[in-house]
This record gives structure tokens, C-alpha cells and sequence, in this order.
């Protein structure tokens, strides 16, 4: 396993240990490379209390690892009160503000992070930054309704984002479509020194659904270093 791996490992089963409570009944799942440690560490539980248990995916992804571990999966309509959710990030500030959406996945990701008690993010070192935007260039993910994303474009770039670009796929022809049936542009803004206010002003473009701006929302994230230690960060 390369180092990248083993630092992801790490912080991923250190949070379900210290997270995830024999009490809890439903877990909320996040989505990317990160969270696959995530799922093997709930499956290394006792199957009893994983059988009394219900697991919310963020996307068809994680549903996929969920189901294959024969998990039940649940959805926020039928359970709107998650106990934990645990989800990876493409980059961590020193509040916690977090970008997400590498994979696309930030729409249901924020929904089932904000119907959680507890946030709790799990990533790499290298996405452990001061300020957003020091490590993750290619922008902030903006998931946008496919009609109107050539306006949001417009008005994103704007917004001071000179360089946001529609996100093409790379096994398809055309754009990246999300697991809603959009299409996300990436925006690089540079330094985001103050994230609440650039998704703010994101969020009320119309046809936009959805920014990957995660604000104030964790209350702890746990990076795995290159070293083998996990770096604890909390609010
Ligand atoms: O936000 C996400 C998907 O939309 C992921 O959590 C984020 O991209 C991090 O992924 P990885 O763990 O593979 O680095």
C-alpha cells in the first residue's frame, strides 16, 4: 500500500473508532477514495451491531460499497437523523471549512453531513491546509443545472473566478454528469480567505444546486500524516 494509502487508512479507521458508538443506529457515509477505509473499518465491527444498524450513502459509489458489504442502506428521507457521518475532502482548513466535490458527489454529501449530530471529516496530509486554495487549485466544484451552465459560467467568472470551466469527463464524451443528473464547473478563486462569503455569493446564482463549500459544518478532522500518525483537528 503506498504512503498516500496508508495515511488515508489511518485517519479513516482512527474516526470510525472514535466516532462511530455501538449506540449509534444510523451512519451517515461520504464518498471517494478515503471512505473505502471508512466501510472496511465498519465491516471489521461486529456484525450483530452493524445488523441494527442503517448506513446513508452520498453516492452511487458508496451505496455500491455499502450494499457489497452487505450493509443496509437507508436514505435521509427515511432517516432524517443521522448520528455520524464521516467523509473524506478534497482540502481542510484551519476552521474546518472543507472543499469538497473532487468526485462530484458534494450535493448529497452536504445533505447528509448537515442531517448528521456530528461531522467528521477524514483525508490525507496533503489535503491539510491554513487556507483553502493552497492545495486544491482546480477550484471550488459548483454542481449546476445543465441548461443553465453557461450562465453560471459567465457569472462565476464574473465573480473574479477567470478560469472556472465546465468539468468534462474523461471515459465519455462531453461533461461530467452528476449522480442528480447535473453538470459541475470547477472555479478556482484563488486564496479563499473567507469561504462563507465566495459560498454565499456562489449559491445565489441561479442554476446553481449546489457549491463545495462545506462551512462550519465539521467538528472534527482527522489527517493522516506521512509519518504514520493521525493529526486531529477540532473546532
Ligand atoms: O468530496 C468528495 C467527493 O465529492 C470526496 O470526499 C473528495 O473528493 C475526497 O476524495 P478522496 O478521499 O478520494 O481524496
Amino acid at each position: 500500500m503506498s504512503l498516500i494509502e496508508q495515511a488515508k487508512q489511518k485517519a479513516a479507521f482512527q474516526a470510525v473508532d472514535e466516532h462511530v458508538l455501538p449506540s449509534h443506529r444510523v451512519i451517515g457515509v461520504g464518498s471517494g477514495s478515503t471512505v473505502v477505509h471508512v466501510v472496511a473499518r465498519l465491516l471489521q465491527r461486529d456484525p450483530e451491531l452493524n445488523a441494527k444498524t442503517v448506513f446513508i450513502p452520498t453516492s452511487f459509489q458508496s451505496r455500491g460499497l455499502l450494499l457489497d458489504g452487505g450493509l443496509t442502506v437507508g436514505d435521509v428521507e427515511q432517516y432524517p437523523n443521522i448520528d455520524v457521518t464521516i467523509d473524506g475532502a478534497d482540502e481542510v482548513d484551519s476552521q474546518l471549512n472543507a472543499i469538497k466535490g473532487g468526485g462530484a458527489a458534494h450535493l448529497q454529501e452536504k445533505v447528509v453531513a448537515e442531517a448528521a449530530k456530528k461531522f467528521v471529516i477524514v483525508a490525507d496530509y496533503r489535503k491539510d491546509s491554513k487556507v483553502l486554495g493552497e492545495q486544491w487549485t482546480k477550484g471550488v466544484p459548483v454542481e449546476v443545472v445543465p441548461f443553465a451552465w453557461k450562465a453560471v459560467l459567465k457569472k462565476l467568472q464574473e465573480q473574479g473566478s477567470k478560469n472556472a470551466n465546465l468539468r468534462m469527463a474523461v471515459a465519455k464524451a462531453g461533461p461530467v454528469v452528476t449522480d442528480n443528473g447535473n453538470f459541475i464547473i470547477d472555479a478556482p478563486f484563488g486564496l479563499i480567505h473567507d469561504p462563507a462569503k465566495v459560498l454565499k455569493d456562489i449559491k445565489l446564482l441561479t442554476g446553481v444546486v449546489e457549491v463545495g463549500l462545506f462551512c462550519n459544518m465539521a467538528e472534527v478532522a482527522y489527517f493522516g500524516c506521512e509519518d504514520g500518525s493521525v493529526t486531529i483537528r477540532t473546532k
